[in-house]
């Protein structure tokens, strides 16, 4: 009688009856004992999820929970509250759930250890406006539509490849607004305006190889930043809509309303864009230019690659249009990628000129590393350390978003002893971690040094839980490689050909003002003068 017959308890692990079953049995076992195993674990932590209290937080008020208290400066109240309540609290706000975290270790549980769980997002009523009902990479939760998009983003348009060819166009951007520049100088300039105006026209260069140009292409940038502005305000806001989906209809802070305004302005500024790929006509605002360098040579643009796709466009078993995803990844694209990338320059060119010791070692790299002859490639930024270190402790002290873009657990988990329920919306409150004096000596002062002492221990990839102004994880920025290029190469053209001046009688400050990309309060203005050796550099091409 085989062992099956003999009412075993796993029968098929008793039918190996020749020597060769062997190693299937043992295999089976490993297997057996690897399920027991699992299951037990996912029991324990079904159980810790029954017996782990929520984390700490401040009460509210019957109803509305915190929400009287929260005030618009979200990144400085949720400072604030972590000196009360310490690395993880919560904040009931209206029905839903808060959880904010404030150390590197709890991120590190979050970003690392329960990655999975925790890559998805639960926009807000503004956040799922701006991105066409969440069809852009940003905003929609994992699965098979977001891995398709991040793939096809990350790999056609960010690899080394498509980066290094499209170096001529950024180059050409950072060239034309250098001469602009020399034409204005002596003159103040927004700095922010100029830097979004430059960033701008290097994206839509990339993506389809056109820009704004002239005094029309100028308008447009500006109303595009006002616009841009707004957007970020409108998605980082409070908004009772979202905390009492049930008033939803009432939008009683009339947020719904702005935001499909904002976001009619920016499809009318991206629908052009798509109507040149798909039928080789533009009315926009953006011009090709002819003759001049397009992207990836002998490779079709983005748009095209886009266009031309095979790809799965499912979001939960339905299918989505592809105009529809093709206009989401650009509001991305062109809304994500400039707004921060802008925003830093700004951060950074602040904080040289408040500090003119550090101004002065920047000047000198420059000096050292490109020459006063010679206009900055980028092949010159991996020489540039120095202002490496500058970028970098900008970073620390302005992350663009300081709470990074909130994740939401697929299944209720426990994060540091605490329960996070399934559903909850997850800040990562970076802004407090850069700061925290536990971790950073003298956190308040602009010493770029800190990083110089150990500049491998601090980088862009998420893999220093104390320092992510990227973000970590599946969800790290998909835009981080172009960022890495783009920040170096208009920060280091811009301070190697002028030296900059705060106008006579005007006062620079540090102050800032939320959105979820936080800015500067009040627009940095300051006055270039030519540094090189001769005008026709500023001229070149
Ligand atoms: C200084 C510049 C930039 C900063 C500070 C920045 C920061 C961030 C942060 C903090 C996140 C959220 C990460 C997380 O949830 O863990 C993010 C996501 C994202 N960023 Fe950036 N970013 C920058 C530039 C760019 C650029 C240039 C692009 C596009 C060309 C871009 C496209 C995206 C996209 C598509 C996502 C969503 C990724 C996802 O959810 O899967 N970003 N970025």
């Amino acid at each position: 009688m085989s062992n099956a017959d003999s009412g075993s308890a796993w029968p098929w692990l008793g039918n190996a009856k020749e020597e060769n079953d062997a190693i299937p049995r043992a295999t089976a076992t490993v297997l057996v004992i690897a399920i027991a195993a699992l299951s037990f674990f996912s029991l324990c932590r079904r159980r810790n999820h029954l017996t782990s209290p929520l984390p700490p937080g401040p009460r509210g008020v019957p109803f509305f929970g915190y929400l009287p208290f929260l005030g618009t400066n979200l990144h400085r109240k949720f400072a604030e509250l972590a000196e009360t309540y310490g690395p993880i609290y919560k904040l009931r706000l209206g029905s839903k759930l808060y959880v904010v975290v404030n150390s590197p270790s709890l991120a590190k549980e979050i970003v690392r250890d329960q990655d999975m769980t925790f890559a998805n997002r639960d926009p807000n009523i503004a956040g799922a406006i701006a991105s066409y009902g969440a069809r852009d990479i940003a905003f929609s939760s994992q699965g098979p539509y977001w891995r398709n998009l991040r793939k096809l983003f990350v790999q056609q348009l960010m690899s080394n490849m498509s980066l290094d060819a499209c170096y001529g166009l950024r180059r050409q951007e950072v060239r034309k607004a250098l001469s602009d520049l020399y034409r204005k100088r002596g003159l103040p300039v927004d700095i922010g305006e100029l830097a979004l105006l430059i960033l701008v026209n290097m994206v839509m260069g990339m993506l389809w190889g056109g820009t704004l140009q002239g005094e029309k292409g100028e308008a447009v940038a500006s109303e595009f930043r006002e616009v841009v502005a707004k957007l970020m305000v409108l998605l980082g806001s409070p908004n009772v809509s979202d905390f009492f989906p049930a008033l939803a209809w009432l939008d009683l802070q009339g947020v719904e309303r702005d935001m499909k305004r904002v976001h009619q302005w920016l499809d009318g500024f991206i629908q052009p864009i798509i109507d040149c790929a798909t039928k080789g006509t533009t009315s926009g605002p953006f011009k090709q230019k002819e003759g001049e360098p397009k992207c990836i040579e002998q490779k079709k643009d983005f748009l095209q690659i886009f266009l031309d796709m095979e790809i799965n466009l499912e979001d939960n078993q339905s299918p989505v249009d592809k105009n529809v995803a093709l206009k989401a990844i650009l509001m991305d694209v062109v809304i994500g990628g400039t707004d921060t990338t802008s925003t830093m320059v700004e951060w950074v060119m602040a904080e040289l000129l408040q500090n003119r010791n550090v101004m002065n070692k920047v000047i000198h790299e420059l000096t050292e590393v490109v020459g006063e002859d010679e206009m900055v490639e980028e092949h010159h930024l991996p020489k540039l350390k120095y202002l490496d270190a500058v970028i970098k402790e900008a970073f620390r002290l302005h992350p663009a978003l300081p709470l990074l873009v909130p994740r939401t657990p697929n299944a209720s988990c426990v994060v540091g002893g605490y329960m996070i329920p399934k559903g909850s919306n997850v800040f990562l409150n970076m802004g407090s971690i850069h700061r925290d004096p536990k971790i950073w000596d003298e956190p308040l002062e602009f010493r770029p040094e800190r990083f110089l002492e150990g500049p491998s221990k601090y980088d862009f990839s998420g893999n220093n839980f104390a320092y992510m102004p990227f973000g970590s994880g599946r969800r790290i920025c998909a835009g981080l490689a172009l960022a890495e290029r783009m920040l170096p190469y208009v920060l280091a053209s811009l301070l190697h050909s002028f030296k900059w001046e705060i106008p006579l009688g005007s006062e620079l400050d540090l102050l800032d003002k939320f959105g979820i990309v936080v800015k500067k309060m009040k627009p940095l203005v300051a006055i270039p003068r030519p540094r090189l050796s001769t005008p026709e550099l500023y001229m070149s091409r």
